[in-house]
């Protein structure tokens, strides 16, 4: 939990995200043209606004599923312990499947549940991130779909919390600590 004061500078507009969203689902359509249904798991929490645009953008035959992970809790650091609180409700063996995240920072969290996932045998596994921060990757995972890079900042916004706050922001912004400001 922050006590510290902070504002929230805007990084990237809803519209901006939207019209991004729309490009995705053209490549992604493309793609998984052939699919008899594609399984589209959320990553909870924080992709649940996300997979909601998305999938309403996606002409395809889609399932919704979710799996809950996390590894930050209330900070502003990786734990590096991905925990999985909450698995799939359906099936995903033989099936195509896409995974969606709002975020990929150090990669721990969505390296470990495509590992997770890749396990249970679907047919096709891929997945998409918002937005990718390279800058603090600490495993080699790369995401098949991004939708924005972005610099080395702590983002919240459009799904994405800071202890467990701001997730409701319709666009992305930047935390800026006020008490680092020269007086
Ligand atoms: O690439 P990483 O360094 O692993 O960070 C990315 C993950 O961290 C955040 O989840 P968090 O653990 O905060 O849980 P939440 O989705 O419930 O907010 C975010 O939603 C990603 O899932
Ligand atoms: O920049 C971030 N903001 C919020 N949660 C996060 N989890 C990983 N990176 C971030
Ligand atoms: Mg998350």
């Amino acid at each position: 939990m922050s006590h510290r004061p902070y504002v929230i500078d805007q990084m990237i507009s809803a519209k901006s995200i939207a019209a991004r969203i729309e490009e995705l689902s053209t490549e992604i359509e493309k793609d998984f043209r052939d699919t008899d249904k594609l399984v589209v798991v959320g990553l909870l929490r924080g992709s649940f606004v996300f997979i909601a645009d998305l999938v309403r953008e996606l002409d395809l035959p889609v399932e919704v599923d979710f799996i809950e992970a996390s590894s930050y809790g209330d900070a502003m650091e990786s734990s590096r312990e991905v925990r999985i609180f909450k698995d799939l409700r359906g099936r995903i063996e033989g099936r195509d499947v896409l995974v969606v995240e709002d975020i990929i920072d150090t990669g721990h969290t969505l390296h470990h549940v495509m590992a997770y996932l890749e396990a249970k045998g679907p047919a096709r596994l891929k997945s998409i991130a918002l937005l990718d921060k390279p800058a603090r990757r600490e495993v080699d995972y790369k995401p098949d779909y991004i939708g924005f890079e972005i610099p080395d900042e702590f983002v919240v916004g459009y799904g994405i919390d800071f202890a467990q706050r701001n997730r409701n922001l319709p666009y992305i912004g930047k935390v800026r600590f006020t008490d680092d400001d020269p007086a």
